[in-house]
């Protein structure tokens, strides 16, 4: 079984699927760490984010692994974790012109294809492209200054810098963040974390 949970910049996914996964007792896998990890990678590398070829060589030169679990997912370079580098403002600032390439795109979606279900897929495409089979859809949403308010607890910026960055990446993200069209869809403005996760598991349970 495939649950997947899909949406903008922020809106929760990995809180939300670390939290459903572990109730249903499987591992969640948090695409978005991949494009993360292919940015770390190039910036580190000293390459063109826009050259998507030699983004592709670097990439295959330097195997990146994903490691999904209930209690987090973690990403290897080899025998090196790099997890805790790929969350940063760098990295949100070209994530978003890598994850364009669709060659970056296909490097990812191999990845995804091959882990053994039953999983918990979150990040823009699991429901639309990736894994359109999947039985359970979700895609979260809720306003940019909410979600600007909700990540200023992890990020030194204030507010309003935030929540022009948001908007910026969901811009540049726009052409992978449409809800599947059997998604359900979940304004998490007005609601906590654990009644996103509860709404989600009471939908999965019928
Ligand atoms: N419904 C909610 N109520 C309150 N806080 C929330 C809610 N959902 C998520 N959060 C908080 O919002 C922040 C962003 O959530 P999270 O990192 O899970 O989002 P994301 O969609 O995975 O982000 P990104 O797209 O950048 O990877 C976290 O601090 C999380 O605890
Ligand atoms: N399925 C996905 C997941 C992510 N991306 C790109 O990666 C960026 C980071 O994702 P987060 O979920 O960690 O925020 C995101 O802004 C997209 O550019 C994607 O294209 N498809």
């Amino acid at each position: 079984m495939i649950v997947t949970i899909d949406g903008v910049a922020a809106s929760g996914k990995s809180s939300v699927s670390g939290g459903v996964a572990q109730a249903l007792g499987i591992p969640y896998v948090s695409s978005g760490l991949l494009y993360r990890a292919a940015t770390l990678l190039g910036l580190e590398g000293g390459l063109d984010l826009q050259d998507a070829p030699r983004l592709l060589d670097h990439l295959r030169a330097h195997p990146v692994r994903l490691e999904p679990l209930a209690a987090g997912n973690r990403v290897w370079l080899g025998e090196q974790e790099i997890t805790d580098r790929l969350h940063s403002t760098r990295i949100d600032r070209g994530v978003s012109v890598v994850a364009a390439h669709p060659a970056v795109r296909a490097w990812v979606d191999e990845q995804l294809r091959a882990l053994p279900e039953p999983f918990v897929a979150e990040g823009r495409d699991m429901g639309t492209n990736v894994f359109p089979h999947a039985p359970h859809k979700f895609y979260l949403t809720a306003s940019a200054r909410i979600r600007a308010e909700r990540r200023s607890q992890e990020r030194p910026e204030n507010i309003p810098e935030i929540e022009a960055a948001l908007l910026r990446r969901d811009e540049l993200d726009r052409g992978q963040i449409a809800p599947a069209p059997d998604a359900r869809v979940l304004d998490t403005g007005p609601m906590t974390l654990d009644q996103v996760i509860q709404t989600i598991l009471a939908d999965i349970r019928g």
